[in-house]
């Protein structure tokens, strides 16, 4: 495989699609249709649908594993028609959320299992890991606070109306996966100004796709 993949994890309302749409802007000028932006759940057709189902907050109803399940069948398509192909293109993949959050959220969050969570999403994507992944570090009451704050309240979703119990628990889960991986895991100071956020995110990608940016 060809490429580069790298994603961007974090709990809600740390920033990463805020810091997603200023990174494309810059790397649009320097390397153009040598990147792919994109982000889970959804960025095809089928994985929007299920995005839908699963964010809706009507559907009270929804059993965990369910949840875990769609998320996967999800990726798997986001994988097959989106990652995959820019992969072989050699391109550079930067995808907003992958196989962490499931871990991360259904795994700790939800209290499924962290390891059965990954397990079953070793099916979904055949085992492929990003190279690197860009962990938005913030505490979660400050996340959870620039959600109250600023989000428009009909964007709200059935994610966002969870607990602080939840979303400490997606937390701990995050820090126990990032333990387990300090060499893919590259963590970011998402606490200050959205300016110096960007910023290191930028130089970040700029040192590990070096190859990329070379003639920019
Ligand atoms: N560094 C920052 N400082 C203050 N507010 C921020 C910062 N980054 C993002 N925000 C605001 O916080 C809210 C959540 O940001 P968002 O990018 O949607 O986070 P995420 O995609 O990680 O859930 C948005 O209203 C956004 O404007
Ligand atoms: C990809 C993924 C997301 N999620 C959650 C995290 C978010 O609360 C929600 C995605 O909604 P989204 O609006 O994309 O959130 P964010 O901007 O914070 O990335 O779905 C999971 O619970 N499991 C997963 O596997």
């Amino acid at each position: 495989m060809n490429g580069m993949f790298i994603t961007f994890e974090g709990p809600d309302g740390a920033g990463k699609t805020s810091v997603m749409n200023r990174v494309i802007a810059v790397f649009n000028q320097e390397i153009g249709d040598q990147l792919l932006v994109t982000r889970e759940p959804g960025g095809n057709k089928i994985s929007e649908e299920i995005r839908r189902v699963i964010l809706d907050r009507e559907n009270t109803e929804m059993d965990y594993r369910t949840e875990a399940l769609l998320y996967a069948a999800a990726r798997r398509q986001h994988l097959v028609e989106i990652i995959l192909p820019a992969l072989k293109q050699n391109k550079l993949v930067l995808c907003d959320r992958y196989v962490d959050s499931s871990v991360a959220y259904q795994g700790s969050g939800r209290q499924i299992g962290m390891a059965q969570v990954a397990k079953m999403n070793e099916f979904a994507t055949e085992k492929l890991l990003p190279f690197k992944t860009i962990y938005f570090d913030i505490p979660v009451e400050v996340g959870l606070n620039r959600i109250a704050e600023h989000r428009d309240s009909s964007k709200i979703d059935r994610l966002d109306v969870e607990t602080t119990e939840f979303h400490k628990r997606v937390h701990q889960g995050y820090m126990k996966i990032r333990d387990a991986n300090p060499n893919r895991f590259i963590s970011i100071d998402a606490t200050q100004p959205i300016d110096a956020v960007v910023n290191d995110t930028i130089k970040i990608i700029h040192q590990i796709a070096k190859p990329y940016f070379k003639e920019s």
